[in-house]
């Protein structure tokens, strides 16, 4: 119930719509009631007195007020499709815009098949409930009591005797609404994973293929696949017990009524007009209730899937701008981490370890500063912590003095420029993919950041230079020339803060070397952190700090650490015994 209410506030901007659907809809019931009682009157006045006029009025305005329904029909089917296409509409438009604003911790553990198919099949359910199926269940309701109304007017008695049956489908009717509900639950929850297995597995193909695990992807298929077909079936099952059954019941009334009404017209205490009449009003009851097996179907459906969709709606957003927050303009990158402490979400702060310990350090304006550290050892989160993508869980982060949290986070986001270690293209023209987060650069822009990151002339040597459309994910492009677009993409949004995660990991050594000599020009009078875990990436650096497990070990320049003789120096020792070996 809670669920149908909270469907409301998505309905309520399409009141106008809804009065109309309910307007006509109403209207159209009240045709259905009319016609068989001009029936009644045609037979009774008409041809049993012989009177063709009578016959012919009323045949007319059998005809006209049929006419009236189908044109309020459309009416009707034109207005629920746009109240469910509204609703459709605007659940999207929030869910995509909460999903933009959910944060990385929400990622991490988010699966991406799940909210593909809340996004679609979830959201479609509801549509077909909030557009067709409420306001048809409504219709079937009120035809009912209609009918039965209209019907005692008639001829009370034999109303009274012929609807015995239908206490038998309504029971039927309670006990399938019982069962299908939590069928329609586990097809919803078994179609987000089936869409998830797909969407792994399509993600994953290159994995697939160079383990020649396609069998064994196929097989997690086929389960996901047929647990998919036998819930499906579950719920077919509960149809076909139901709905016959109901379909019985419903015949049942119409013998009976045939049979008692007979009885009725040959004691003379009912007209043979009536007893027509009855017979079309008969349709009246049996409609209404056999359409509800369906319309109870599309609701549980409807039930089932929308708090897939409001469960997404109501995840919090851990990571949020202030009301007012500090404006960025003029930001000058100077960085300060003050006994910063960091767990993930999923981390258990009173037993896990934190991921970064009390990590403290100061990075002026316009230094490079080499993040150096095994793997794991924390590097990336460290970060992730200067952007935002999380928050610290102790101590504070600051740039230019104010704390990252007091500044607006967008604006926060476009100062620093990371070109992140995974790097992602979208399906577009490498131009459009460089100018991700300034579309508006000009021509010379893009070309000064693409010379700066040693990607230019590969461009230029491609049959339509800017213009080549490369593949989803950057399919088209080697590892190295798809970072040096993210670099170039990173260059153009000219920040005065940047981010290179392992970002020239990807390039061979001449290379990398080429892009630091041009980085320096750009770097200069930038505050730039250089992750990396070879010496050649920081060969640049100023400054380096070196992490383990976590904790900040020693900083310094290359030389002071050379002299300190802690992993730094080891690293330098291992690098230089593998280039001369
Ligand atoms: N979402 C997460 N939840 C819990 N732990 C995580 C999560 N992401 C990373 N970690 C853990 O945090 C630690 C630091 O990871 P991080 O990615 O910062 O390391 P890194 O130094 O950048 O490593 P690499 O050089 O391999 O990229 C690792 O031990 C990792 O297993």
């Amino acid at each position: 119930m809670k669920t149908l209410f909270r469907l409301m506030i998505y309905v309520r901007p399409s009141a106008k719509w809804v009065a109309l659907a309910v307007s006509v809809m109403i209207m159209g019931t009240l045709i259905d009631l009319i016609a068989p009682w001009l029936l009644r009157e045609i037979f009774d006045e008409g041809i049993a007195k012989r009177d063709m006029a009578v016959v012919l009025w009323l045949t007319l305005a059998l005809a006209g007020v049929q006419a009236v329904k189908s044109a309020g029909m459309f009416a009707q089917g034109y207005s629920q499709e746009l109240v469910g296409q509204n609703v459709v509409f605007r659940l999207r438009k929030e869910l995509y815009a909460h999903l933009q604003r959910l944060s990385f911790s929400y990622y991490d553990r988010a699966q991406t098949g799940q909210l593909m198919s809340r996004m679609t099949g979830d959201i479609e359910a509801v549509k077909n409930f909030v557009g067709f199926g409420a306001m048809n269940l409504f219709a079937g309701m009120l035809t009912f009591l209609g009918t039965i109304i209209f019907m005692m007017s008639m001829q009370w008695k034999v109303t009274v005797i012929s609807l015995v049956t239908i206490p038998f489908i309504l029971f039927v009717l309670w006990r399938f609404n019982d069962k299908v509900g939590p069928a329609w639950s586990n097809i919803r929850e078994q179609m987000g994973r089936l869409t998830t297995t797909l969407q792994e597995n399509i993600s994953g193909i290159r994995v697939v293929k160079s383990f020649a695990t396609e069998k064994t992807e196929q097989q997690k298929f086929a389960e996901r696949n047929e647990q998919n077909f036998e819930t499906n079936m579950e719920r077919a099952k509960l149809e076909a017990k139901a709905f016959p059954l109901m379909g019985f019941y419903g015949g049942l009334t119409f013998v009976l009524m045939i049979w008692i009404g007979a009885i009725f017209v040959v004691r003379g205490e009912m007209s043979l007009g009536t007893f027509m009449a009855f017979q079309w009003y008969t349709w009246g009851i049996i409609w209404p209730l056999n359409m509800l097996g369906w319309q109870i179907n599309i609701m549980q459906q409807a039930i089932k899937a929308a708090p897939r969709v409001f469960e997404v709606l109501d995840t919090p957003v851990d990571v949020v701008s202030p009301s007012v927050g500090v404006p960025t303009t003029g930001m000058k990158g100077d960085v300060v981490f003050e006994n910063v402490r960091f767990y993930f979400a999923d981390q258990d702060p009173a037993s896990d370890q934190p991921v970064l310990h009390d990590i403290s350090f100061r990075v002026k304006q316009g230094e490079v500063v080499g993040v150096l550290g095994s793997t794991g050892s924390g590097k990336s989160s460290l970060i992730g912590l200067l952007s935002r993508f999380y928050d610290v869980s102790g101590g504070r982060v600051a740039i230019d003095g104010v704390d990252v949290r007091e500044y607006e986070l967008d604006g926060l986001r476009r100062s620093i420029g990371i070109v992140p270690q995974e790097t992602f293209l979208f399906s577009a023209s490498i131009r459009d993919n460089i100018a991700y987060g300034f579309p508006e650069a000009t021509r010379e822009q893009i070309e000064f950041a693409a010379r700066k990151a040693q990607i230019h002339a590969f461009i230029e040597g491609l049959p339509d230079g800017y213009d080549t459309r490369i593949g989803e994910r950057g399919v088209g492009l080697s590892g190295g020339q798809r970072q040096r677009v993210a670099l170039a993409r990173a260059i153009l949004m000219d920040p005065p803060i940047h981010v290179l995660d392992e970002a020239t990991a990807s390039v061979d050594t001449a290379t990398e070397s080429a892009i630091h000599v041009a980085l320096l020009e750009v770097m200069k009078g930038r505050t730039t952190f250089i992750i990396a875990q070879r010496l050649s990436s920081i060969q640049h650096a100023d400054r380096i700090i070196v992490l383990e497990g976590g904790r900040l070990t020693e900083q310094g320049t290359h030389k002071e650490l050379n002299e300190a003789n802690g992993f730094f120096r080891q690293l330098f020792d291992r690098q230089k015994q593998i280039a001369h070996s």
